[in-house]
C-alpha cells in the first residue's frame, strides 16, 4: 500500500498520522499512531513527531511513531500560478490589517521594540475538500519546501509548505537559519533588496548569535543569500554549530522559538504585543513541527505557509515582519502574496 492510500485509510478511520517530505529530497515519510491517544509534548528526550503551537503556554503534541514508512516519490514540478493577486481582496480585512501594521509601527517608534511580526487568518470554503489531491498539489508545487500533512482526530488537520528550518540536529552538529524579508519573484534570483528587508533579516541573524553564542560551540554564519519559496523570494543566512551536550537540545529549541522571523524583538515583549493586539488565535501557525530524536536525528521546521482544515473550511495564516520603516499597504500586499502560495494549491 502506498503512502497516499495509507493517508486515506487513516483519515477515514480517524487515526493520528503525519506525512512529510523534506526540502529537495524524493522521500515521502508516513508516521502513524495506533491509537487516538493525544500525547502532550513536554519531554525533549522523547522520540516522535512534534507539533507545537506559537505560544508555548499552550499544549504541544507528539505523535508516537508506531508505524513508519518511507516511499520515493516522483515530484514533477507542476507549479501553476493560478490565483490573481488582486482577487478575493476583502476591503475590511485590508483596512484592519493595515491598522494593525500602523499601530505596530507606532509602538516600535515609541518603545524599545524593534520588530513585531503581524499576521492574519483568512477563511475559505472549498467544495468537497480532497485531502489527497491538495497534498499532492503541495508536494508537486513546493519541491524545495518542507511539505507536510498532520492529522489528529482530537486536534484537527493541518497542511503546509514551509521554507523555514527551526533546527536540525545530527551527531552533535546543528543547523538553523535566519530567514526574513520578502519580495515577489519576477524571474531574477539576484534582485535588489531594500534597507527595510535587509535590516529585518539582520535582526534575526543577530538574535540567533546573541542567544546561541554562549550555549553552543563553533557558531558559524554563511553570507546572506536570496532564496525562492514558490512565487516569493526571501533573504537567508545559514547557521551551523555544535552542541556542547546532547541535553542542550531543549535549551536551544527554547532559545530559538519563536524566532524574530515569526515573533519579533525583544522576544518576550513582541510576543506579549502579538497576543494582546493581533486579534485572533495563531494556534499552530508560527509554531514548529517535525521529528524529534528519531534515528538519532531531530529535524524541526517553523509552521509557515500553512492552513488548517475542518470539513470544507480552510483557514490559512499569513504574516510579515514589521519594523519602523514598514509601509502598511506594502505589508498588506506581502500577506496577499503569501496567501497566494497557499491558494494556488487549493484550486
Ligand atoms: C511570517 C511569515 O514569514 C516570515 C518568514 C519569511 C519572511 C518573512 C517576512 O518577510 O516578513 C517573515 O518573517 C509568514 O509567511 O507568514
Amino acid at each position: 500500500m502506498n503512502i497516499l492510500e495509507k493517508i486515506k485509510i487513516a483519515e477515514q478511520e480517524g487515526t493520528p498520522f503525519v506525512a512529510y517530505k523534506s526540502p529537495n529530497v524524493s522521500d515521502l515519510t508516513f508516521i502513524g499512531q495506533n491509537t487516538d491517544e493525544l500525547y502532550l509534548f513536554t519531554d525533549f528526550s522523547d522520540s516522535g513527531y512534534v507539533f507545537a503551537p506559537f505560544d508555548n503556554n499552550e499544549d504541544a503534541y507528539i505523535l508516537k511513531p508506531d508505524i513508519v514508512c518511507v516511499q520515493k516519490i516522483e515530484s514533477t514540478p507542476v507549479f501553476k500560478d493560478k490565483v490573481d493577486l488582486n482577487s478575493n481582496v476583502d476591503e475590511n480585512t485590508q483596512i484592519s490589517h493595515q491598522q494593525k501594521v500602523t499601530a505596530a509601527v507606532n509602538t516600535i517608534k515609541t518603545t524599545g521594540l524593534s520588530k513585531i511580526v503581524i499576521s492574519r487568518k483568512e477563511d475559505l470554503l472549498i467544495d468537497d475538500f480532497d485531502t489527497i489531491r491538495i497534498f499532492n498539489n503541495l508536494l508537486n508545487s513546493y519541491i524545495n519546501a518542507y511539505v507536510y500533512l498532520w492529522y489528529h482526530p482530537k486536534v484537527g488537520m493541518w497542511m503546509g509548505a514551509t521554507p523555514e528550518t527551526l533546527l536540525n540536529v545530527e551527531k552533535g552538529f546543528f543547523k538553523t537559519m535566519s530567514l526574513a524579508g520578502t519580495q515577489a519573484y519576477k524571474g531574477d534570483l539576484h534582485p535588489k533588496w531594500g534597507a527595510k528587508e535587509l535590516e529585518e533579516q539582520q535582526m534575526v541573524s543577530d538574535f540567533i548569535k546573541q542567544n546561541l553564542k554562549n550555549t553552543v560551540n563553533d557558531l558559524c554564519f554563511s553570507e546572506v543569500k536570496t532564496v525562492k519559496a514558490g512565487t516569493l523570494l526571501h533573504l537567508k543566512t545559514k547557521v551551523t554549530g555544535a552542541l556542547k551536550k546532547d541535553k542542550d537540545l531543549e535549551k536551544i529549541i527554547k532559545l530559538l522559538h519563536p524566532t524574530p522571523a515569526v515573533c519579533g524583538l525583544p522576544k518576550e515583549d513582541s510576543k506579549t504585543y502579538i497576543l494582546e493586539n493581533e486579534g485572533y488565535h495563531r494556534s499552530f501557525y508560527t509554531g514548529y513541527l517535525g521529528v524529534l530524536n528519531m534515528n538519532k536525528k531531530t529535524s524541526l521546521f517553523v509552521n509557515l505557509r500553512c492552513f488548517s482544515i475542518k470539513n470544507n473550511k480552510v483557514c490559512l495564516y499569513v504574516g510579515g515582519g514589521i519594523t519602523k520603516d514598514s509601509n502598511p499597504e506594502k505589508e498588506w500586499l506581502e500577506t496577499v502574496a503569501k496567501s497566494k502560495t497557499i491558494k494556488n494549491v487549493l484550486i
